[in-house]
């Protein structure tokens, strides 16, 4: 199996890398931060490699009572939360509005098949949507609307709907998998736990090479 994971910064690139060990079925890509640059940056490689399954993986923000800080999420479903309108009756959705899809699902078999590993490995991990927005939630009032929005909503993060669009447009199965750096909510740069959350995708990373 070829397995494509694509982070969005080198510091997460890094975290997998040592996670996998130089397994020699991962190509490991940083291809930028935001859904653009992500779906962009995986098309590209999608284009000039053979490869099985793609993997969005990376830092997020869990939302409270969904997520904890520290531990990791396995994506249900891949959701573009910000793409669409606003409306009179609130936000509609491109899918909604009849211009595209804004859901990518994923592979489940897979997805539970790791969740289960990181369990067993004493991981604390949840599954759930996993949010994909071009701007980080700043406010208890985004978090709630988003989290009402969205039933389910465990994370939100900013690559998951473009990793995810480009392996769908390839016809490739796709997971997204996320460890929680902080709270979403007001910004407090001081509440990121980034440096853990790093060290939890380079466990989650080597959990991931035996699994797969
Ligand atoms: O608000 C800030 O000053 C700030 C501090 C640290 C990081 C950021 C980012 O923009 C990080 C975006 C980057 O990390 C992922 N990520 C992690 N947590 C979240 C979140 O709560 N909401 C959205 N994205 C998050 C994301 O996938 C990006 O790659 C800002």
């Amino acid at each position: 199996m070829r397995i494509l994971v694509m982070t969005a910064v080198a510091a997460e690139q890094d975290a997998v890398l040592r996670g996998i060990n130089n397994d020699p079925r991962f190509d490991v890509v940083a291809g930028g931060v935001g859904p653009v640059a992500a779906a962009i940056s995986t098309t590209k490689v999608i284009a000039k490699g053979e490869y099985d399954l793609v993997i969005s993986a990376g830092i997020g923000g869990g939302f409270i009572g969904r997520a904890d800080v520290g531990s990791i999420v396995v994506a249900t479903d891949i959701i573009a939360a910000d793409l669409g309108a606003q409306t009179t009756e609130g936000f509609a959705s491109i899918e909604q509005l009849g211009f595209g899809i804004s859901r990518v699902p994923v592979d489940q078999e897979l997805a539970t098949k790791v969740a289960d590993a990181f369990q067993k490995a004493e991981l604390s991990t949840f599954t759930g949507p996993v949010l994909t927005l071009s701007t980080v939630t700043g406010s208890f009032e985004t978090a709630e609307d988003l989290a009402l929005r969205v039933e389910g909503a465990t994370v939100e993060a900013m690559e998951g709907f473009g990793v995810a669009l480009a392996a769908h447009d390839a016809k490739l199965p796709v997971l997204e998998i996320r460890t929680i750096s902080n709270p979403v909510g007001p910004r407090d740069k001081s509440s990121w736990k980034i440096k853990e959350a790093l060290q939890q995708l380079e466990k989650a990373s080597s959990v991931l090479a035996e699994v797969l």
